[in-house]
């Protein structure tokens, strides 16, 4: 759901590594990161104290398929939710085996947190497949904006013919199947079902270790995401708001294969740690049992007992994502691991797994067409060429998305994302969106972010900002300044800034060439390619449809037929409603 900025009580997520901005800085002073940090440990030590205590059992014995052993137990919390967020109004306390909708769906494992919800698997018992339940904070303003998310979230779901002659792009935007309301200890939450998917894009630009994801997935990332938005834009009249890397989520190809996977093998390790508890206990046991059973070790007996408790009392479940071949450093490792333990073999005697025989062949046969092994064949080769050089992502996250003529906010996208009339609080629209586009397809390419404003002694965020976008675009032009509410905090009155005065001007295809060490060639074309769509002039803006016609995504993998011959390259949206400003007096799509 939505960035930091229009809720009460919301903190940065702290998993966006600070990487240098290609632009100058000015100086360095203490970090988004750090900031984030700072309120998360606060929420831990809270934690801890709570735990001391021992919160209310949630993992109580009615709890059916509830495992207080389970992996999730052992999470890293500092990068999950707060756990002074679950109280009335806040989070939901979900768990593994948890019914919802009278029984309709019940969770497997947590995927993901946001600031609005947590986000888990769940089997659906009437299809029989695995879907995604966002679980969201129970308070009015979560629950309003829940149900305007999805308002946004149906619209853009109806499937209604394509763009293009042959194309569907609605296949790029999550598609809500679902949803419901759900009443617990916290109070009445809105339960939205989507379809699963995998990690999002900052698992891969990290997985690439902040150097930049190779050309040719970014191109497949950047035409899909294109016309993502084209679709949201032209056909929907919505506006998402917050194109950032952690709301594009890629599709993990059979999800079901996969869930299976990684529930065989998380059993596994849960098997193996009972095994080697109980050789623990017993070894512990003797000689507390013979020597001194009437004065038991009270440090023994409480270490134990709370350390039942504490895995029993978890709140906060770790999220696990779904592995994808592409961001998962160990997808292959665990297929393997699951395929060698799926060969025939006697099962030890001291391992009693409770994996049934054939719940280990299905999973072996669902797998199939995973596998990796040594064959050699055409279709297999075809297959494995498929699963790691074609990326499918999908635009998720409507929780902060908009009407072209209702915009329920001016505090839109998330910092390094934001664009110049959102800065200077002029007017905005669906072009928005297409600069947030252009920053995460830079990030993609190499790693860092395209913009990244910090404060200084003597200017603010957005001054740096404003400053940073000058340096690499050039000047904000006057009208921006004309109609913006807060020019006059950034600009004096001959269009100067007023509080940073030495810009160091580096033009985008130096930056990429000098820093990011493209090619001169290569620089030039990403340089055309991302230039149109951060025009400082929101109404020149180029538009999504246009931009999937440009050359350097000709050659995408999987769609290089795809053109969008109604839409000119390098065409403004001057034709899309609402595409620089809110509109009002014309009828929805
Ligand atoms: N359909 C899905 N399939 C798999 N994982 C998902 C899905 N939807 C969301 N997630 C995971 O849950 C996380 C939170 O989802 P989302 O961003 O929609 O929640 P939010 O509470 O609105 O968060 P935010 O603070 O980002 O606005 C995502 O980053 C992702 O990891």
């Amino acid at each position: 759901m939505g960035s930091s900025i229009n809720y009460p009580g919301f903190v940065s997520k702290p998993n966006q590594t600070v990487t240098p901005s290609p632009i100058f800085h000015r100086e360095n002073v203490k970090s988004k990161q750090g900031a984030a940090r700072s309120k998360l440990s606060l929420a831990l030590q809270i934690q801890k104290t709570d735990n001391d205590e021992g919160p209310e059992p949630l993992h109580k014995d009615g709890a059916e398929g509830a495992d207080s052993d389970s992996d999730y137990s052992s999470c890293d919390e500092k990068n999950e939710e707060s756990l002074i967020d679950y109280k009335p109004g806040g989070y939901h306390p979900a768990f593994r085996g948890e019914t919802y909708n009278n029984g309709r769906y019940v969770l497997v494992r947590k995927l993901g947190w946001g600031h609005f919800s947590t986000v888990w698997l769940a089997k659906d018992t009437v299809s029989h497949a695995h879907v995604a339940m966002k679980v969201v904070r129970s308070d009015k303003v979560y629950t309003e904006a829940a149900l305007d998310e999805i308002k946004l979230l149906q619209r853009v779901s109806t499937r209604d013919g394509s763009l293009g002659a042959f194309y569907d792009a609605s296949k790029h935007i999550l598609s809500l199947l679902d949803n419901f309301n759900h009443t617990g200890p916290n109070g009445k939450h809105v339960v939205m079902v989507f379809e699963v998917l995998g990690e999002n894009l900052l698992a891969l630009i990290k997985k690439y270790e902040h150097r930049g994801i190779p050309a040719m997935y970014v191109k497949q990332i950047a035409k899909q995401l294109l016309l993502g938005l084209d679709y949201m834009h032209r056909k929907c009249g919505v506006i998402h708001t917050d194109i950032k890397p952690e709301n594009v989520l890629m599709e993990v190809r059979d999800v079901e294969a996969i869930v299976k996977m990684v529930e065989f093998l998380d059993k596994q390790k849960r098997d193996q740690r009972k095994v080697h508890r109980r050789a623990t206990k017993s070894s512990v046991d003797t000689p507390i049992a013979t020597n001194v059973s009437s004065r038991s070790s009270p440090s023994v007996s409480r270490e134990r007992a709370s350390g039942r408790k504490v895995r029993r009392h978890t709140l906060i479940t770790g999220s696990q994502p779904l592995p994808s071949p592409l961001s998962s450093t160990n997808f292959f490792e665990m297929k393997a691991q699951m395929m060698g333990q799926s060969l025939p073999r006697p099962m030890p005697s001291t391992s009693k797994s409770n994996t049934s025989g054939g719940e280990e062949e299905q999973v072996t046969n669902s797998l199939s067409s995973l596998e990796i092994s040594s064959c050699t064949d055409d279709r297999v080769e075809e297959e494995i060429r498929t699963e790691t050089d074609v990326i499918q992502i999908r635009i998720a996250d409507l929780g902060n998305a908009c009407w072209f003529d209702e915009h329920y906010t001016n505090s839109i996208q998330t910092r390094e994302y934001r664009s110049p009339e959102v800065i200077v609080g002029s007017e905005w629209g669906c072009s928005a969106d297409i600069w947030s586009a252009a920053c995460l397809i830079f990030e993609l390419l190499t790693g860092d972010f395209l913009f990244e404003p910090d404060e200084g002694h003597s200017y603010s965020k957005d001054d740096d900002h404003i400053a940073q976008i000058i340096e690499l675009l050039g000047d904000i032009p006057v009208q921006l300044l004309k109609t913006g509410r807060h020019s006059r905090t950034f600009f004096n009155s001959r269009g100067q800034l007023r509080n940073i005065s030495k810009l160091k001007f580096w033009p985008l295809k130096d930056v990429l060439h000098e820093k990011y060490k493209f090619s001169v060639e290569e620089a030039q074309t990403i340089s055309d390619f991302l230039l149109p769509m951060l025009r400082l002039n929101p109404k020149e803006r180029a538009d999504a449809g246009g931009m999937v016609n440009h050359p350097w995504l000709n050659d995408t993998v999987g769609l290089n037929g795809v053109k969008l011959d109604e839409r000119e390259l390098y065409g403004g949206g001057a034709d899309i409603p609402g595409w620089y400003r809110e509109v009002a007096g014309q009828p929805r799509h």
